[in-house]
Order: C-alpha cells, then sequence, then structure tokens
C-alpha cells in the first residue's frame, strides 16, 4: 500500500483527526515529534500544479497527482518520560500515519520513521507497547536534512542575536554552503555542510546541554530545565566566577586584549571565597553554569569554523531554548574569537532539525516533495480540521513551537 492509500484509509477510519506521517527522534534528553496534518486533499488546475512542481524540481508527469495541504507540527517530550510520548501517539492516533512494508505487501507491518539514539534503544518497546516498527534513519543525516529544509524553505527561519536584537537573515539559496552546523543537544556535534546530504561531523563536545542541566539540578535543586533556565536571567555570575579584574587588582590585562569584566575563571570564586554550596544563590550559580557552557561551545564551535575557513555558524538543538543570554553568550563568544569575523546565526525550530529530517526521509518512499506556506503563530501550535487544539495535557511545555503550514506532494 502506498503512504498516500495508507492517509486516505486512515482518514475513512479516523474522519477527525487527519493527522499522518509521523517521524520521530529520540535524543538522550528529549524526544521530538513531527507531524502532518492535512486539512484538506485537492487536486489543483494543472497550470498552477506545473508552477509548484518546477519549482520543487518535480517531474510534470506527475501533475495530475493529488496535493495534501496541511501542517506540519511539532512536540516533545522528555524521554525518561517515554511513556508519556507512548500514550501521545496512542492517544492522537499518530501511529497510523507510518507506512507498510512496501517489500512484502501481505505484511501489516507499520513502519515510522525514527532517528536519534533512542531509536535503537527504544526499539522493542514501541513494538511490544504501539506495535510499530521503528525505521531508523542516520542522526546527522537527519540534523543536515533538517537544516537545509529549514533554511532553503522556511521563511525567516535564521536569525542572528547581537545586543539583545534578533534580526532575521535572509538566506541566499546559491550562497548557503559551506556552514557549520553545531547541534547543542546533551552532546554537542558539530558538522561541516557542503551541500544536500554532503557534510563531514568534524569535532563535538560532551559539555552541551546535558551537562548544564545535569550539574545544574544538582547544583540548585531546580525541578525542571526551565526554571533553571528562569533563574538564570535573575543571578549574577560575577559571584561566583572570577573576572580578569580579581585577579589583576580590579584593571584590565589590556596587553592581551582581556578587560577587567572578563572571565577569568568559570566558577573560580568558589575556590576562595570559604563558602559552601548553600551560601551562594541558586540564580548566580545558574547564570555562571550557563555562561561557562554557552561560552565553551561558542568558543569551540569558532575553532572549527576557523579550521575549515567557514564564516557561517548556524547553531541548533533545545538546550538554546530561544534563551536571550544563551543566545547572547554564544554571538558574543563567536564575535569575540573570530574578531567580528564569523557570524552565529539560530534556527527558530532549533530542537526538531533531526525530527524534521526523518520526516523528510519519507520522500524516499513516497513524497516527491514539502512546500512550505507560512509558520503559524506560536502555541497553541495548531488546530485540526476537528478543532482541538493540539497540545500535550502531559506535560504543560511540552509541545509549545511554531507550526508549519505546507503542502505535501504524495504519489
Ligand atoms: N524540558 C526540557 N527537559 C530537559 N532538557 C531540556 C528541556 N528543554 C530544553 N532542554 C535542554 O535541551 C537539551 C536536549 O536537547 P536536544 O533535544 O536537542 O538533544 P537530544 O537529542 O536530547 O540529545 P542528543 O542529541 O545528545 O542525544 C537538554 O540536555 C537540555 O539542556
Ligand atoms: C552522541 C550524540 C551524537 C548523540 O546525539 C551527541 O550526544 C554528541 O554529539 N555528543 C558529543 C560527543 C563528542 O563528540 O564528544
Amino acid at each position: 500500500m502506498d503512504l498516500l492509500a495508507a492517509v486516505s484509509n486512515q482518514q475513512n477510519s479516523q474522519p477527525q483527526s487527519q493527522i499522518s506521517h509521523l517521524a520521530l527522534d529520540i535524543g538522550g534528553s528529549l524526544i521530538k515529534l513531527v507531524y502532518f496534518s492535512r486539512i484538506n486533499d485537492s487536486c489543483r488546475d494543472n497550470d498552477e500544479l506545473r508552477s509548484h512542481n518546477e519549482s520543487l524540481g518535480v517531474s510534470n508527469s506527475d501533475t495530475s497527482q493529488p496535493i495534501l495541504e496541511g501542517r506540519l507540527h511539532f512536540a516533545k517530550f522528555e524521554t525518561s518520560k517515554i511513556n508519556d510520548c507512548l500514550e501521545f501517539i496512542r492517544s492522537k492516533k499518530l501511529r497510523l500515519g507510518g507506512f507498510h512494508d512496501c517489500t512484502s505487501p501481505s505484511s501489516d507491518k507499520i513502519f515510522i520513521k525514527a532517528t536519534g539514539g533512542g531509536a535503537y534503544k527504544f526499539a522493542d518497546l514501541f513494538k511490544e507497547k504501539l506495535g510499530i516498527s521503528l525505521d531508523k534513519e542516520d542522526e546527522m543525516d537527519c540534523l543536515v536534512t533538517g537544516a537545509n529544509f529549514l533554511l532553503k524553505a522556511v521563511p525567516q527561519e535564521a536569525f542572528t542575536y547581537l545586543d539583545g536584537q534578533k534580526e532575521f537573515v535572509q538566506i541566499d539559496h546559491n550562497d548557503l554552503y559551506p556552514y557549520l552546523l553545531v547541534n547543542i543537544g546533551s552532546g554537542v556535534s558539530m558538522i561541516k555542510v557542503d551541500g544536500d546530504g554532503k557534510f563531514e561531523r568534524v569535532s563535538g563536545t560532551n559539555v552541551g546541554g546535558g551537562t548544564f542541566w545535569g550539574l545544574g539540578r544538582l547544583l540548585t535543586k531546580c525541578k525542571n530545565f526551565d526554571e533553571l533556565l528562569e533563574l538564570s536571567q535573575l543571578g549574577n555570575n560575577r559571584v561566583v566566577d572570577m573576572l580578569v579584574g580579581d585577579i589583576y587588582g580590579g584593571t584590565d590585562y589590556a596587553k592581551i586584549g582581556l578587560s577587567a569584566t572578563t572571565i577569568a575563571s568559570s566558577f573560580g570564586k568558589a575556590i576562595s571565597d570559604n563558602k559552601e554550596l548553600e551560601d551562594y544563590k541558586p540564580e548566580d550559580i545558574s547564570r555562571s553554569l550557563l555562561r561557562m557552557i554557552s561560552n565553551n561551545i561558542g568558543q569551540i564551535s569558532y575553532l572549527n569554523a576557523l579550521r575549515f575557513g567557514l564564516k557561517r555558524i548556524f547553531f541548533a538543538g533545545f538546550f538554546i531554548r530561544g534563551h536571550a543570554y544563551t543566545l547572547d553568550t554564544i554571538s558574543v563568544a563567536v564575535h569575540f574569537w573570530s574578531k567580528g569575523e564569523a557570524k552565529a546565526m539560530f534556527l527558530r525550530h532549533e530542537g526538531f532539525l533531526g525530527a524534521l529530517g526523518a520526516f523528510m526521509s519519507y520522500e524516499k518512499q513516497s513524497l516527491h516533495g514539502l512546500m512550505v506556506h507560512k509558520i503559524l503563530p506560536r502555541f497553541p501550535i495548531s488546530v485540526s480540521s476537528a478543532g482541538d487544539k493540539i497540545y500535550c495535557s502531559l506535560n504543560s511545555d511540552s509541545n509549545e513551537n511554531e507550526g508549519i503550514e505546507c503542502t505535501v506532494y504524495g504519489m
């Protein structure tokens, strides 16, 4: 059965949800879901379809094929609460959006595209709890496919952050490559991207989002990630960090270009203060930790960009969370180390690159293309045809992100 037929069948049995094409990225910290819900399917007139197809590089012999108009939805769950995710998939009947084994038409196995380490780790659980087989896609492949898709197809996806100002970056499709993609998840991957499917993972660091959340949880007793992030907004890192000025009696070390306010040693004050952990405010610790990790990632990223002569660095991954202080610290680090030569850019759908890449891999089986019309406003992300808002009742912050209205060219 082809995918469209599967979708039609699903619509017959589930006329209200009209959800199809679910893809997963199961990471060390978070599970990300991308799924498509159709608004309607329509056979557009041939001229309109032809120009759509040409812009997508799709053969015009396919112009009589139906189009699915719909919306891409985004959701996330903590990996440690994978049962909530399974329940969400079950409750939304999302599992019906997979595809059947084409090599064995008689088989009723349902496959869903999945990437990230959890696609291996939790394969048996998905089979046991939902009867779904996970069709594994390579994590780095998916990150790059997701990044290229967002950069090329979604307007106002990339932005810079300087002096507290977000500025959208106009992406020139003919001058996008090469670039460095830095994905800050639990750990950090640095990938030199040279084109569609052309990339090399050139570096990485184990000091990433998992380090911030893990150490932060131990040091501050915060109960969730966003609480730790919010706390950092109220803190003052100078209480914990040792500055150049602390070492140089309040003055700059001008000869080597270090100002008195530059951090000489993250957490360095804690060695001489004669204080215990309880004597520090959790907000100061959180701010210092966030700054330490963001700064370090910014610096390593810049050094890798320098290694390969790359001027553009795109940062993604859920560590960022669009958080002002994180954006600022990474931007300042790249600016500082490159002496203004390299630019840090961020992606609005920062945490969903891998899941989008896995979603795009359905194309190989059954989709010709995906064309984006517009981005929908922030949470609630979308309204289905039945009028029910789609958001996760199990975890209040798990689904906030922007939906993308789009057209899928089906078989
Ligand atoms: N609600 C949240 N719960 C836990 N971590 C969060 C949350 N929101 C943001 N984060 C941050 O995002 C990080 C995970 O980011 P992301 O989902 O991109 O990576 P991952 O796929 O889980 O990790 P990896 O790719 O290394 O396996 C966490 O380590 C944490 O720093
Ligand atoms: C192991 C992965 C790729 C899993 O997503 C990620 O967590 C990562 O890139 N960690 C950093 C590993 C390293 O290069 O030191």
